[in-house]
């Protein structure tokens, strides 16, 4: 049944010590990222999106980055394992969130290790990211627990920017967008556009030809407006300091069975 679900989790004291890898480190201020965070929940909610929080976890500076903690597939959630060891606490509680909204759930085990923001759905076409967040095992336990639901598991290599949705999301008609010098592969996907900030290769897909969209990507948007559809900007300029993006604050949970 559809559900328009957006699972979210607040940021802690410690947002600002949160994971830098392929980015410089600048100065994060939580009242900002809070501020911020909450004007993106609000976004979501104008949209049609049933916001629910799962617990925050304040010992953990990247909770808030929910994403990479689940990846849903119809009703099923894969749990994952994060590839950053000092993630890995951030799972339990939202375990028990997806649990609570009827998801019912597989585990990725030791010694494989996914991060959600590695997984890019487009249909029933799965791709998982490899190279950075996301190991061999990580990836051979995606396909084991989707296969069988009717995924097609595809891994493609990602070693420039975080994650693979670092790098590339896709629009509403399946075309993958990404920023070209951050992307390994682009040749991989069947269609892939171009654009022109690195933040522009992040799109939330709003329903309705909607796209949450970073404000730091103003020309993308108008490109993707061009190709009409309607742009929704937000600033998440704190959690980008961070390597984050709008597509890690949030679980989209369109299937669940009531
Ligand atoms: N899916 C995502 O792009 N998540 C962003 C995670 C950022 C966090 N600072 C990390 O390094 O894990």
């Amino acid at each position: 049944m559809p559900s328009s679900i957006a699972l979210v989790r607040r940021p802690g004291p410690r947002v600002a010590e949160g994971l830098v890898t392929h980015i410089e480190r600048s100065p994060v201020d939580p009242d900002r990222a809070l501020a911020q965070w909450e004007a993106y929940t609000v976004t979501l909610r104008e949209h049609g999106w049933q916001t629910v929080e799962a617990e925050p976890a304040d010992d953990c500076p990247d909770a808030v980055f929910v994403e990479d903690a689940v990846v849903m597939f119809g009703n099923v959630a894969l749990i994952a394992r994060p590839g950053a060891a000092s993630r890995r606490p951030e799972t339990d509680a939202v375990e028990a969130a997806v649990v609570g909204l009827g998801a019912s759930v597989k585990r990725v085990r030791e010694p494989g290790t996914l991060d959600g923001g590695d997984v890019l759905k487009i249909g029933s076409t799965v791709y998982v990211g490899q190279g950075g967040r996301t190991n061999a095992e990580g990836v051979r336990q995606l396909r084991a627990a989707f296969e069988p639901l009717g995924a097609r598991v595809t891994a493609v290599p990602v070693s420039r920017v975080l994650h693979l949705k670092s790098a590339v999301t896709a629009l509403p008609d399946g075309t993958v967008v990404g920023h070209e010098p951050l992307v390994d592969r682009p040749s991989l996907f069947p269609r892939f556009q171009p654009v022109p900030e690195e933040a522009g290769s992040h799109v939330v897909l709003l329903g309705g030809g909607k796209l949450l969209m970073a404000a730091s990507a103003p020309r993308s948007a108008e490109l993707f407006a061009g190709l009409g559809y309607e742009p929704v900007l937000v600033d998440i300029g704190e959690f980008e300091k961070l390597e984050g993006c709008v597509t890690c604050l949030s679980v989209r949970l369109r299937e669940l069975h009531a």
